[in-house]
């Protein structure tokens, strides 16, 4: 696990920025995954003002871990934030854009999506490998759509599952753990106090890190990075960082 904490948010979005710039360029990053939720806002405008001339967009083909199951344009879907802030700014094909159906039924959405996965992407380990999945962390240890009260999803034998979150029953579409600790690298993104708490579990191994969701994060054979602010560093001994 590499471990890297800059003193904001913005500092810890231009930080992602430029590795997944780099990766792009050496032509190690083409199917990447992206992550939902308001952390990855920063991250999208970043890309999107910083970044037009310095990323091949043209090559780089993206997916979700994970989305709520409400229409495309709705003010909650994953997709909708991510084509605001970064798709309508940057030139990237819209073939290149393979969105969960938020509007679908959600069985067999997930259905859907795992087949698109195994066509779309190399396979390694008997699964399909992602280049780069983006995950966030919610204050409760969820990640992705698995949560903690259905921890079970991480070990499906699928590679999508339907998720209901657990205060508003709202059902989601997630990838499962197979498939995301089967990607070749994994970073989290996580920002702010509110998460402080469970960083200091999971990351400072402090007390039942690994029953939340994101606890179960652990690449096969490949690069687990967390990339958090100070303020989501905080409970973490100054000695790891
Ligand atoms: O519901 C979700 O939450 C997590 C964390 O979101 P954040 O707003 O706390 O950053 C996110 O990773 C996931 O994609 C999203 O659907």
């Amino acid at each position: 696990m590499e471990l890297q904490v800059y003193p904001g948010k913005q500092e810890a979005a231009e930080a992602l920025a430029e590795q997944l710039s780099e990766w792009a360029r050496e032509g190690s990053v083409e199917h990447l995954a992206l992550s939902g939720g308001s952390t990855p806002e920063i991250l999208f405008d970043t890309l999107a003002e910083d970044y037009w001339f310095r990323l091949p967009w043209k090559e780089l083909q993206f997916y979700w871990g994970d989305e709520r199951c409400v229409p495309p344009d709705d003010p909650q879907s994953n997709f909708r934030m991510t084509r605001e802030h970064l798709f309508d700014p940057l030139p990237i094909p819209d073939k290149h854009i393979h969105r969960i159906r938020g509007e679908a039924n959600p069985e067999s959405e997930a259905q859907r999506y795992a087949d698109l996965l195994k066509k779309q992407l190399p396979a390694e380990n008997g699964l399909p490998r992602f280049d780069l999945v983006i995950l966030g962390m919610g204050d409760d240890g969820h990640t992705a759509s698995v949560f903690p009260h259905e921890a079970h999803l991480w070990d499906s034998p699928e590679l999508c599952a339907v998720a209901n979150h657990p205060d508003t029953g709202q059902q989601r579409v997630t990838l499962t753990g197979g498939i995301i600790n089967n990607a070749a690298r994994i970073v989290f993104l996580v920002t702010g106090a509110a998460k402080a708490g469970r960083v200091a579990e999971i990351v400072g191994q402090q007390g039942a890190g690994g029953n939340y969701p994101a606890g179960r994060v652990a690449p096969r054979d490949g690069r687990l990075i967390w990339i958090l602010d100070e303020a989501a560093a905080a409970g973490l001994p100054p000695e790891m960082w």
